[in-house]
């Protein structure tokens, strides 16, 4: 294994990628860097694609055109899906620690789990069986299970999708914090603009023809503030929004 890049430094890229399938265009020349300790928020409508580029980045897909250079990390291990794809008949605690057994080369400490359960809001119900767990817990137990491994990047599709409004601002702000304390390198598909705005370094928007329609450097911390003073968030996510609808009618190389 390569040693982790310092922050800010090239984790991973994609060199123009394309995938067909079925004899259709789904991306089409698709470049981007990953950074490490930064999160790259992709956005798009749904069909844009966004699934089909973390299939490429973990390897589960080979792209028609392009390449991908890992930069010899394992960029599969810590992704985390729309579904939770939880074992029914393990515990909540067993499930978070199962990426553990698969990972047994990697020096995880055995407390994380516990750690990470108890910043999940998951703690209480550790020693519950994953089916008599609630849908947006069980996607926490998810997100428990790909952290607990260390994963070099950590690939989230819509992980918050299924949580009440209030349990997905209080996890956007822990994982924010936790990007900006431990480093942690992300990739996260989301269909909320907000939440890019929130979480995300580097915003990349995929538009028509499974092209790159615009992209934004975003600085989360310089948002925080009084609320109704934000005025650069609210700026890029009109910014966004508008671009959302140029993406319908022209394709675009960004
Ligand atoms: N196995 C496949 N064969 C052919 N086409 C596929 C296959 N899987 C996905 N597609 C098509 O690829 C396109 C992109 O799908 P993808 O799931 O990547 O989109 P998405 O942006 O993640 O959508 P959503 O936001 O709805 O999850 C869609 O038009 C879809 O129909």
């Amino acid at each position: 294994m390569n040693p982790r890049p310092r922050t800010g430094q090239l984790m991973a890229q994609l060199i123009d990628v394309s995938v067909r399938r079925g004899g259709k265009q789904i991306l089409d020349g698709i470049s981007l860097t990953i950074d490490c300790g930064r999160v790259l928020a992709l956005l798009g409508r749904s069909g844009a694609g966004k699934s089909t580029l973390l299939q490429v980045l973990t390897g589960d897909l080979a792209p028609s055109e392009g390449e991908i250079d890992s930069g010899g990390h394992d960029l599969k291990k810590g992704t985390v899906h729309q579904a939770p794809l939880l074992f029914p008949w393990l515990t909540v605690r067993e499930n978070a620690g199962l990426g553990q057994t698969y990972a047994a080369n990697r020096d995880v400490p055995d407390r994380l789990v516990d750690e990470l359960l108890d910043l999940l809001g998951l703690t209480a119900m550790a020693d519950s069986y994953a089916e008599q767990i609630s849908g947006g817990q069980a996607q926490r137990v998810a997100l428990a299970r790909a952290l607990a491994i260390a994963p070099d990047v950590l690939l989230l599709d819509e992980p918050f999708s299924a949580l009440d409004p209030l349990t997905r601002t209080e996890l956007q702000t822990w994982l924010r914090r936790q990007v900006t304390e431990r480093g942690w390198t992300t990739v996260m598909v989301t269909h909320d603009i907000d939440e890019a705005l929130v979480l995300a370094d580097q915003i990349v928007l995929l538009g028509t023809g499974g092209r790159i329609a615009n992209r934004w450097t975003n600085h989360p911390e310089q948002h925080d503030g009084p609320p109704g003073r934000s005025t650069r968030r609210a700026e890029l996510r009109a910014e966004i929004q508008a671009a959302y609808h140029t993406a319908d009618k022209e394709p675009a190389h960004v």
